[in-house]
C-alpha cells in the first residue's frame, strides 16, 4: 500500500516483557529496522519492575565480577546487556527494544499498542493507561485469555477497545515463545479489522479489496467536521467514546502495513479479520492443553492426546459460535489458520500449561506449586481460564454443552481424577 503523503512514522510499544512479551518485541524490533519508512527503529518496552539476580548459569554470569552476583533493576539489566535474563535468558534482544519501567511514559508517544502479559494482569494495566494514550493510537492483543464477569465473557481485544476507547486488534498462533525467540518457523494469525471511522474521508486503514468486517457494522460513522457522532459499536464492542481516525500524515495500517510489523522469515503471518476466533482460540486452547497433560502425567499416549485435541477443537468452535456468533466468527478460522488447529496442537505438545499438568499428575502435587517451582515467574493462563470460563457457563447452566472444559475444572477442584476423562467427555444420550 503505498505511503505517498505520510511523513510520520508508527512508534510502537510493547505493554509487557514477559516470556511471550520479551519475544514479540525482538519480531517488531528486527521489523521496525527492516522497514524505516513505516516504523520509528526505537520500540518500548514496559517492564514490570523487578529485583533480579544474573543467574550463574548465565552467559553474562562472570564469577568474581561482584557487580554480576547483586540483584540489579530488571530495566535497567535489559537495556544494559540486550537479554532478559529472568524471562527469556539466552537470547539476545535488538538494540532498538528500549526496556521502560514507566508505564506511563512507556505508551505516551506510541501510534501502535502492542499488549502482551498475562491475562489477569490487563484490567488494572488499562485502567492505568486510560486516557494517558494518543487518542487515535490502535492496538494489537497477544494476550490468551478472556474475561469474565457476571453474565458476560469479553476477549481482551475488546476489553481493551472498549476500555482505552482505540481499535484494538489480535494476534494469536502456534506460537511457544522460545522456539520464535530461536527463530525456528512457525505461522501465527493476526486479526486487524478497525471500522471505516470517517464516512467522507476514508481513513488510510481502508485498504481497497479489504473488506474486512465479519459482521454487519453496527456504528455511527464520524464526520471530518467535527460534529463527529459517538460509535456505538463495531462488530459487537462497544466503544466509550469516539474512534479517532488515524491521521493521513502517518503510513496507513492496512493489512499489508500490519503484517510488516509482524513477518519475519521464521515468523509467518496470516492476516484476517477475525478477531474473535483469533483471540478465542488462544484462550480456550489453554484449557485443552490441562487436559493434555493431566492424561500425559497418567502416561497414557498420543491416541488419548489426540482425542482431546479433537474435542477440545469442537469445543472451541462451539464456544466462538454459540457466544460470538454475532459478531462475525467463522469456524474455518479456527480449523484453518495457526490461532485454531496449530496452537492447540504445540500447547498439548510443548506448552507450560501442558507440562505444568502433566508434572502435577506424575508428583501429585497441585498445580499452583508446579507452576511456582517450575516457571520462575512465569504465568499459567490455562487454570483461570478453566474457571472464568465455567463461572461463565455455570451462570447459563450450559457447563454440561462443553464436557472437557467442564472437566478440566472438576479436575482442578479436586471432583474428578484425570483418568475419568474418557467418561466425562463421553456424548450423553438423549
Ligand atoms: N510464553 C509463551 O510461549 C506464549 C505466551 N502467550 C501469551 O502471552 C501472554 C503473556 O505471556 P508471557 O509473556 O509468556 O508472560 P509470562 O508467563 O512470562 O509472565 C510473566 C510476566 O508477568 C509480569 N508480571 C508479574 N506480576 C505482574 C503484575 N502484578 N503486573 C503486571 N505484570 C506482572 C512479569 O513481569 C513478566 O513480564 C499470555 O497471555 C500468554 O498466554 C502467547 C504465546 C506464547
Ligand atoms: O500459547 C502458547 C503456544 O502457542 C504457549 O502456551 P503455554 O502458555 O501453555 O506455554
Amino acid at each position: 500500500m503505498a505511503t505517498l503523503g505520510a511523513h510520520k512514522k508508527h512508534k510502537v510499544t510493547v505493554v509487557g516483557s514477559g516470556n511471550w512479551g520479551s519475544t514479540i518485541a525482538k519480531v517488531i524490533a528486527e521489523n521496525t529496522t527492516a522497514n524505516p519508512d513505516l516504523f520509528e527503529e526505537e520500540v518500548q518496552m514496559w517492564v514490570y519492575e523487578e529485583e533480579v539476580k544474573i543467574p550463574k548459569k548465565s552467559r553474562h554470569f562472570h564469577p568474581g565480577v561482584g557487580s554480576l552476583d547483586v540483584p540489579h533493576k530488571l530495566s535497567a539489566l535489559i537495556n544494559e546487556i540486550h537479554e532478559n535474563v529472568k524471562y527469556l535468558p539466552d537470547i539476545s534482544l535488538p538494540h532498538n527494544v528500549v526496556a521502560n519501567p514507566s508505564l506511563e511514559d512507556s505508551v505516551k508517544d506510541a501510534t501502535i499498542l502492542i499488549f502482551n502479559m498475562p491475562h489477569q494482569f490487563i484490567p488494572n494495566i488499562a485502567k492505568q493507561i486510560k486516557g494517558k494514550i494518543i487518542p487515535y493510537a490502535r492496538g494489537i492483543s497477544c494476550i490468551k485469555g478472556i474475561e469474565v464477569s457476571e453474565k458476560r465473557v469479553r476477549l481482551f481485544s475488546e476489553m481493551l477497545g472498549e476500555e482505552l476507547g482505540i481499535y484494538c486488534g489480535a494476534l494469536s498462533g502456534a506460537n511457544v515463545a522460545t522456539g520464535v525467540a530461536m527463530e525456528r518457523w512457525c505461522g501465527t494469525t493476526v486479526a486487524y479489522d478497525p471500522p471505516p471511522v470517517d464516512s467522507r474521508q476514508p481513513t488510510p486503514e481502508q485498504t481497497p479489496g479489504h473488506s474486512p468486517h465479519g459482521s454487519t457494522i453496527d456504528l455511527t460513522m464520524t464526520a471530518v467536521d467535527g460534529t463527529a457522532k459517538t460509535l456505538k459499536s463495531v462488530n459487537g464492542t462497544k466503544y466509550s467514546k469516539r474512534l479517532q481516525p488515524l491521521p493521513n500524515d502517518y503510513p496507513p495500517l492496512s493489512h499489508e502495513n500490519v503484517k510488516k510489523l509482524f513477518h519475519r522469515p521464521y515468523f509467518h503471518v496470516s492476516m484476517v479479520s477475525d478477531v474473535v476466533a483469533v483471540s478465542l482460540g488462544g484462550a480456550l486452547k489453554n484449557i485443552v492443553a490441562l487436559a493434555a497433560g493431566f492424561l500425559s502425567g497418567l502416561g497414557w499416549d498420543s491416541n488419548s492426546l489426540a482425542e482431546v485435541i479433537r474435542i477440545g477443537l469442537k469445543e472451541e468452535v462451539k464456544f466462538g459460535l454459540m457466544f460470538f456468533g454475532d459478531k462475525g466468527v467463522k469456524a474455518q478460522t479456527f480449523l484453518e489458520e495457526s490461532c485454531g488447529v496449530a496452537d492447540i496442537i504445540t500447547s498439548c505438545i510443548g506448552g507450560r500449561n501442558f507440562r505444568c499438568a502433566k508434572i502435577s499428575v506424575e508428583k501429585n502435587m497441585p498445580i499452583d506449586e508446579v507452576e511456582r517451582i517450575e516457571l520462575n515467574g512465569q504465568k499459567l493462563q490455562g487454570t483461570s481460564t478453566a474457571y472464568e470460563v465455567q463461572k461463565f457457563l455455570t451462570s447459563r447452566n450450559q457447563g454440561s454443552e462443553f464436557p472437557l472444559f467442564t472437566a478440566v475444572y472438576g479436575i482442578l477442584e479436586g471432583k474428578y481424577k484425570p483418568d475419568q476423562i474418557p467418561e466425562l467427555v463421553e456424548p450423553k444420550d438423549p
